[in-house]
Order: structure tokens, then sequence, then C-alpha cells
């Protein structure tokens, strides 16, 4: 795929199309572009704009190898999968990380006394997840089933772990997974341990509500999404662990199924899916026929993250997530819900700062250094990740 310079990037507008029609000599000669290749021209007017002298790299990046992680899933024999993982150097980034905020906490080792007064890492627990060193473009072997029949690790770009690390999923927590089709967050939430039994004994105050209501719930607007994460689920989790409801409702009506409910609530949403978008023509958001789709994706990303708020209850969080290098779908988004919520629903939200992430992943990731709200991982060659924003949001009313 070739970059588009000169006249055609400057002829292309954000939606990705180009800005004036074409002549009809135009439009006999011209050729047509695919969809991977709009795409890229999109980003080029767009991220050149936004990441300036970044772009380039973060560009030769995208259109490279993806890096990947192994979640290890402790509900399977997985002793045997992270020997291999450590005989094949992998490194488990997430203890790493933990152990870093220890150290600075406690400066000349356990003994001394600990900087006053250190602070908890807001973190989920219990997560598990190897990568290559940085530079190593090593692959793992596909997952294989452990001999109680469940897969031992589960393979995802590990950035895709930040959002629910940064969710800070507590024990006992009831939380909702808002768009969790295919399932590998909503896998990642049951490995914390934290979510809680279904209830028993709960008065349900509506049908629809005693239908939803759960522990963890974990929702996609497909059918088919729900159905591969249902597969997931089947695949690592025991079955009397999988006490997850799994939903198939428009997660913008959430507000209005079970408000003020959740301590924790994920809002991984649809977006432009920046790797995808460069790299596959199939299922390409920049088809040409799903263009009026694209261009309503903010729309819809505020509908959903005021949604998901809606359902949090006054003093829980919730997590907005992309894989879009995308200002307008990240950061405005975020801007936007914060200001309907307050505007239209007298509901007071806190962006959280979560640069302790940038600070504690940096030896596995690359972040961008300019985020106004949340956090957004960089894909560079030294470490192929993300892209992956994220953002936390505590509701103080
Ligand atoms: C980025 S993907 C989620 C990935 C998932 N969290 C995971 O980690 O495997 C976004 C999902 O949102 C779903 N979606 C789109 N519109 C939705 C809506 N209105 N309500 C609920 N889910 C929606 C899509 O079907 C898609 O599966």
């Amino acid at each position: 795929m070739g970059p588009a310079h000169g006249p055609l990037a400057a002829a292309v507008s954000p939606a990705g199309e180009p800005e004036h029609p074409l002549s009809p000599w135009q439009a006999s000669t011209e050729p047509k572009f695919s969809p991977a290749r709009l795409a890229l021209q999109n980003f080029d007017v767009n991220y050149k704009v936004q990441f300036g002298e970044l772009w380039p790299s973060v560009r030769v990046s995208l259109l490279s190898e993806h890096k990947y992680g192994a979640l290890v899933n402790h509900f399977s024999a997985w002793d045997k999968a992270v020997s291999e993982l450590e005989r094949l150097q992998a490194q488990e980034f997430v203890t790493q990380a933990r152990r870093r905020g220890q150290q600075e906490a406690f400066p000349q080792g356990p003994g001394a006394p600990p900087r006053p007064p250190a602070a908890r890492w807001p973190c989920s627990p219990n997560l598990r997840c190897y990568t290559f060193a940085r530079g190593d473009i090593g692959r793992f072997r596909p997952p294989r089933a452990s001999s109680l029949g469940l897969l031992d690790y589960y393979l995802l770009d590990a950035s895709s772990l930040l959002p629910v690390l940064a969710l800070d999923v507590q024990p006992g927590d009831a939380v909702l997974d808002l768009c969790a089709g295919p399932g590998g967050k909503t896998l990642a939430l049951l490995l914390t341990g934290c979510c809680r039994e279904p209830s028993q004994s709960g008065q349900p105050p509506q049908e629809l509500v005693a239908a939803l209501s759960g522990h963890l719930t974990a929702n996609d607007i497909s059918g088919s999404r729900a159905r591969r994460l249902r597969q997931v689920l089947r695949s690592y989790v025991p079955q009397d662990v999988n006490h997850v409801q799994v939903t198939s409702q428009d997660g913008r009506m959430w507000g209005d199924l079970e408000r003020d409910t959740y301590d924790r609530v994920l809002v991984d949403v649809p977006c432009t899916t920046d790797r995808h978008s460069v790299l596959e023509e199939n299922n390409n958001i920049f088809q040409r026929s799903r263009k009026t789709e694209r261009q309503m994706l903010p729309m819809l990303q505020v509908q959903l993250l005021v949604a998901g708020l809606l359902a949090t209850r006054p003093g829980g969080a919730a997590v907005y997530s992309t894989c879009t290098l995308s200002h307008l779908q990240n950061e405005y988004v975020v801007g936007g819900a914060v200001e309907i919520l307050a505007n239209q629903y007298q509901i007071h939200v806190q962006v959280e700062d979560l640069s302790c992430f940038r600070h504690l992943f940096q030896d596995t990731f690359s972040f961008f250094p300019s985020c106004r709200m949340g956090e957004l991982v960089l894909p560079v060659l030294w470490a192929n990740f993300g892209p992956m924003y994220f953002c936390r949001l505590r509701r103080l009313t």
C-alpha cells in the first residue's frame, strides 16, 4: 500500500472520500480506491495533524506485523503454559508494572520506610499476560486445551488489557461490559476473580431487569458477536464459574434498563478499528456503502458512554475504550458525554488521571504523551501494540 501524498491526499475529506465530485473524465480514468486505501488516505490527512512528526512511525507500525500478548487462563491447568512462556523468555508485564510501582514506593528496598503515603495503584487484580520483549517479534503458538479441557491462554493485543486493568474492579463488584463481543475483555474481567456471584435473594425491580441483573453482565447488540462471546466463555471458563449474563440489547438503552446499578462499567465501543481498516478489505468500515455508519460513529460512541455512565452507581466508575487514534472518537467523545450528563441529567462525572499507567507500563507500551483526558497507546515498531485509548470516569453524583 503506497502513501497518499500530494494532490490525492489533499483531496480527501475527513470522511475518507474525495471532497469534490469527480468530473466525467476523471470518473472513467481515476482508479477506484479500496477501503483499506481510503482508510490510509483518511488517516494521512487527519493523523498528520493530530500527531505531527510522530505520524510516519505510527503509520509504518500500523502497516507492519501486529504484536500479541498471551493472557494466562488460570481457570485452566496453566502451569505448563507458564513454564513454556518463560522458557521462550516471554515477560509477564502486569506483575512487572506492579513491581515497578512497589519499588518506587520502597525506594531503598522493602526494609526501608515507604515514601509518604504510598497511594494504592487503582488497578484490577489477578491478571497475568505475557508478551515478547521490546523488539522481539516472536509469535505465540495457538492456545491449547489443558487436561481440564479448557484453553490455556487467550491471545489478544496486550494493550487491550489496559482498559480492564484501569477499570479497577474490586472483590464483590457488579460489573457491566456494555459492548462485549467477541469477549476478550469479558474473559479478563472474569479472570480478576472479583465479579460478584449472582444474588439469590435480590428483589428484581421488573421483568426485564431481572433477566439482565447479575454479577457480570456482558452485552453485545450483535447476535453473532454474542454467540462468539458465549463460545469464548465455554472454551475458557469452567461451567460452575461461568455466571456471566450474556445479553444482546442495544447498549444505548441501558440507562433505561438498569440505572445507578453497577460498581464498574466497561464501554469498549465500535470505532474505525484503525489497524484492521488499513490492512483488511473485508468488513472494513471505509467501504463506500458504510460512509454514513462511519460518520455517525462519534454520536453512537457518545450515546453508549452516556448509557454506560447512567448504569454506573454514584461513586462507581466506567472506562471508555477504543482501538482508534482519532481524537474525535476518543477525547471528544469523553468530553461530549460529560457535558450531556451534566446538562441533561444533572449527573457529575470526573475524568480520572491515569498517568500512572503511562509510567508503570512504559517498558511494554509506547504512550502518546499529550492526551488531555485518558491515555493512548501508540503502535511503534519496538512494541507494535494498539492503538488503544482508555479513559476512566468516576460518577460523583
Ligand atoms: C470493539 S468491539 C468490542 C470488543 C470486545 N469488548 C472485546 O474485547 O472482545 C465493539 C462491539 O460493540 C458492539 N456494538 C455496536 N453497537 C452496539 C450497541 N448499540 N450496543 C451494544 N453493542 C454494540 C459491536 O457488535 C462490537 O462487537
